[in-house]
């Protein structure tokens, strides 16, 4: 499982992120989603360990990701928006060092599957530096999933993917959850987190705009309710925008000096 509790993170006097508060349970895709600069990736830094949180606590499967990094990394992959793979390493060459890392038993014919079900295996004795961003891309997945972790970080997944990859990776996602693992992915497709995602919040400069399923998002948006016949993530999505820009607009007309 994933606990943001009241996580803060000032870069400066701009605060990038305001209190944020949510968990995820296993079985279950969170999706993470806003504008650009909304505070996405800086949330997800703060939970592997990369950017420290200003103020309140993140903690993966009880573990406060802060105060015991080794034992809460153990816990998750981490599927970065971009990722760094040493280019002087094969794909191959790469997976078994990551299944050394977490001691995962008899990798190599794990490794194989893999590599197959992405239509590697011929590249998988290559240098990846020599590979396109997709074929990169691939290979960070396959690292951040080989060791089979319970928690799931994902920034920005399909980037970079063509569409039966994007398609591989959506179901991948959800049959991780389906298998009671934690699933947390940001993402500015909104379709892709439709279909995934059990839950979603919406953040926008920092601040959480909505949170819930999309039931729940629709009720709190006037728009229309009714699971698969309801209205799309994407309606949802602009009226909380837009609801949060005329509000912007509001507190500007009664301060106009501040
Ligand atoms: N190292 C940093 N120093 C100063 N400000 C930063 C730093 N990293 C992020 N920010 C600021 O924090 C805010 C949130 O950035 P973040 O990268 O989390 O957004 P995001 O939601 O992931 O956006 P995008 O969809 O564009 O990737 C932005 O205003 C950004 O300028």
């Amino acid at each position: 499982m994933i606990d943001v509790s009241h996580y803060t993170k000032r870069y400066g006097r701009h605060e990038a992120v305001s209190d944020l508060s949510f968990s995820v349970q296993p079985g279950a895709v969170f999706g993470l989603l806003g504008s650009n600069g909304a505070g996405k990736t800086t949330t997800i830094r703060a939970l592997v360990g990369l950017t420290r949180p200003s103020s309140g606590t993140v903690r993966v499967q009880n573990v406060d990701v802060w105060r015991e990094p080794v034992k809460a990394k153990a816990a998750f992959g981490y599927i970065p928006d971009r990722p760094y793979l040493y280019g002087k390493l094969t794909a191959r060459e790469l997976l078994r060092f990551v299944a050394q890392l977490y001691r995962v038993p008899a990798a190599d014919p794990e490794i194989d599957r893999w590599l197959e079900f992405f239509r590697l295996s011929d590249f998988g004795n290559e240098l990846i530096e020599t590979y396109s961003h997709g074929m990169r891309q691939k290979v960070a997945i396959i690292a951040a999933l080989l060791p089979d972790p319970p928690v799931l970080i994902v920034d920005e997944p399909m980037v970079g993917l063509d569409p039966h990859a994007a398609r591989q990776v959506r179901e991948l996602f959800r049959a991780h959850a389906d298998r009671g693992r934690t699933v947390l992915l940001t993402t500015h497709s909104l379709p892709l987190a439709e279909a995934v995602c059990d839950r979603l919040v919406v953040l926008d400069r920092g601040k959480v705009l909505g949170e819930g399923t999309m039931d729940d998002l629709r009720a709190r948006t006037g728009t229309a309710a009714g699971g698969v016949h309801g209205d799309s993530l994407e309606r949802i999505f602009f009226r909380l925008i837009d609801e949060e820009q005329q509000e912007e607009l509001r507190r500007r007309e009664a301060a106009p000096h501040a």
